[in-house]
């Protein structure tokens, strides 16, 4: 592929090149013996922190290399002896692409063991790249060409924002869904691999990515930002955007703004609203001294008829997921992609109440980190009695609202802002066999009270959704491995890991993994 102006559907070409944010480089190419001598030293402590970001591309970067030539450059005190200079523009192939969606490349002309970290390429791609950053064993470059394109995988008249190739925000719009499926589930299998400490055969096989309904024009929140005017700034007398003034999203791989004035997986009231108050924000940026994030949700109005946009964090909003009404506080968390939702809840209901049903089916249902009440209300029908908890009063406040909205007796129903490990002290009375707890914790994972706490109260189906496979992985793992130690009783076994594409044309994956005590 040659370089040309970026139209919409190709890739990050040379006329980008000069608004290329000027990176340092964070490491030297060449060490002196001593401070190699200390690297030796602290390695073990200068791994990353597992499950981190960094720690996750790492795996992926001793995959690419093979664990014992990592071992080698490890021993040896190499690891951070880059072959490439800051800027530098090198060829390189793709070799797999990373659970972030990047690619991972090698040099054509390096012989030494060394890994380049690229985004928007793709395996089996010939690319030209520019280096921005050394680390272990890998380096960072932004793409600069694909010289030769892998046909089977790239086309790239799939792409739908002129944006994409320079937008942090999605990864795959070149890529068929049904590959962008099977790559989200690749990162649930190498999350297990390498996060559960689990081994193969208490691992299922990882069950297709269920796709989501809508590809485009599913996200109902948006979160574009701007910067105040520079100091030098003058308002000028034309009503013209003034070429500093960008509204809209990070570019990849820094954290400068791009003006980008919409976002095709945004939903249409969202994009129209943007559009207008973009206008707004451009003749009115004087009056501006700080930056801003804005808020953008989509919402149904008061008839559930139509779709509003809500703009105030304080607001409410409102979905309908299947036959059950939700309102929540703009400002919290609210699943961004409402088209996947009946088939994430139906999912989750039928993982626990499979077909060939037991003589003795759960009636108790604990939501921990329920948010607005999601899986608590949409589950409610199945269960007896059901409880909530967490942190946020806001979203508590809302699910008590919800559980009205959708006349569910206060009797069956009770939600509490607190902890999520709190909850084991408030369901004494839940039969631990009757019981299904479901966990949603944020993409950090449940803490080790939590885990401890579960493993006391041990009920016999747990469900964990998780917007973090790798922290999920990890959790799981502990889970299985504490009761696994154990010389008697019950164990926890891992039934099923499925990903749930909520966030088409990123790298994003939703993980639902169901465990029984048998
Ligand atoms: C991924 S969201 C899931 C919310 C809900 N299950 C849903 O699908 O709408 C995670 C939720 O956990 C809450 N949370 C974070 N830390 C918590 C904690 N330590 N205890 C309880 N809830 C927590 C957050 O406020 C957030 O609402």
């Amino acid at each position: 592929m040659a370089a040309e102006s970026p139209k919409a559907g190709q890739v990050h070409t040379l006329e980008l090149e000069s608004e290329l944010p000027t990176k340092k480089p964070r490491l030297v190419a060449k060490k002196s013996e001593s401070k190699r001598a200390k690297k030796r030293r602290t390695k073990k402590t200068d791994l990353p922190e597992e499950c981190s970001n960094e720690d996750v591309l790492w795996r992926d970067v001793v995959a690419a290399l093979g664990q014992d030539v990592v071992d080698n450059a490890l021993e040896d005190g190499t690891e951070f002896d880059s072959p490439f200079e800051f800027k530098q523009e090198v060829e390189l192939e793709v070799s797999s692409i990373c659970s972030n969606g990047e690619a991972i490349a090698r040099s054509l002309n390096e012989t030494r063991p060394w890994t380049v970290v690229v985004p928007f390429a793709l395996p089996k791609e010939k690319i030209r790249a520019r280096i921005y950053r050394n680390a272990r064993l890998h380096s960072f470059a932004d793409l600069l060409e694909v010289i030769t394109p892998n046909p089977e995988l790239r086309d790239q008249s799939r792409v739908k924002c002129q944006y994409f190739g320079t937008c942090a925000g999605c990864q795959y719009q070149m890529l068929s869904y049904p590959t962008q499926l099977d790559l989200k589930r690749d990162v649930v299998v190498k999350a297990y691999k390498n996060f559960s400490k689990l081994s193969e055969d208490r691992v299922p096989e990882i069950l297709p990515t269920i796709g989501s309904p809508l590809e485009y024009g599913y996200r109902t929140k948006l979160t574009p930002h701007f910067e105040a005017p520079p100091k030098k700034a003058k308002p000028s007398d034309t009503q013209d955007k003034p070429d500093w003034l960008k509204i809209g999203f990070n570019r990849i791989g820094t954290s400068k703004t791009m003006d980008i004035e919409e976002c095709p997986i945004a939903t249409s009231v969202i994009n129209d609203e943007y559009s207008s108050a973009r206008e707004g924000i451009i003749q009115n940026i004087f009056n501006f001294k700080r930056g801003v994030s804005l808020l953008y949700r989509d919402s149904l109005d008061a008839s559930d008829e139509q779709h509003v946009c809500v703009t105030n964090q304080k607001a409410t909003c409102r979905e309908k997921v299947g036959d059950k009404i939700f309102e929540y506080v703009a400002g919290s968390f609210f699943q961004n992609n409402n088209s996947v939702l009946v088939p994430l809840t139906s999912y989750v209901r039928d993982a626990i109440f499979p077909a060939i049903t037991s003589t003795s089916p759960p009636t108790h249902l604990v939501d921990a980190y329920c948010g607005s009440g999601l899986f608590a209300i949409t589950l409610s029908p199945h269960f007896s009695t059901v409880a909530g908890i967490e942190l946020s009063q806001d979203s508590i406040r809302a699910a008590t609202r919800n559980a009205e909205l959708n006349s569910i007796p206060k009797e069956k129903i009770t939600f509490r802002a607190g902890d999520a490990a709190a909850i084991f002290a408030t369901v004494g009375d839940f039969h631990p066999n009757k019981t299904v707890l479901l966990i949603d914790p944020p993409r950090k994972g449940c803490d080790d009270n939590f885990i401890q706490q579960l493993l006391a109260f041990r009920c016999s189906t747990v469900v964990y959704v998780s917007c973090n496979v790798h922290t999920q992985a990890r959790d799981v793992g502990k889970i299985l491995n504490a009761t696994q130690n154990e010389e008697a009783g019950k164990k926890y076994v891992l039934e099923s890991v499925r990903g749930f594409d909520l966030f088409p044309q990123t790298a994003h994956v939703e993980s639902v993994a169901v465990l029984r005590l048998v």
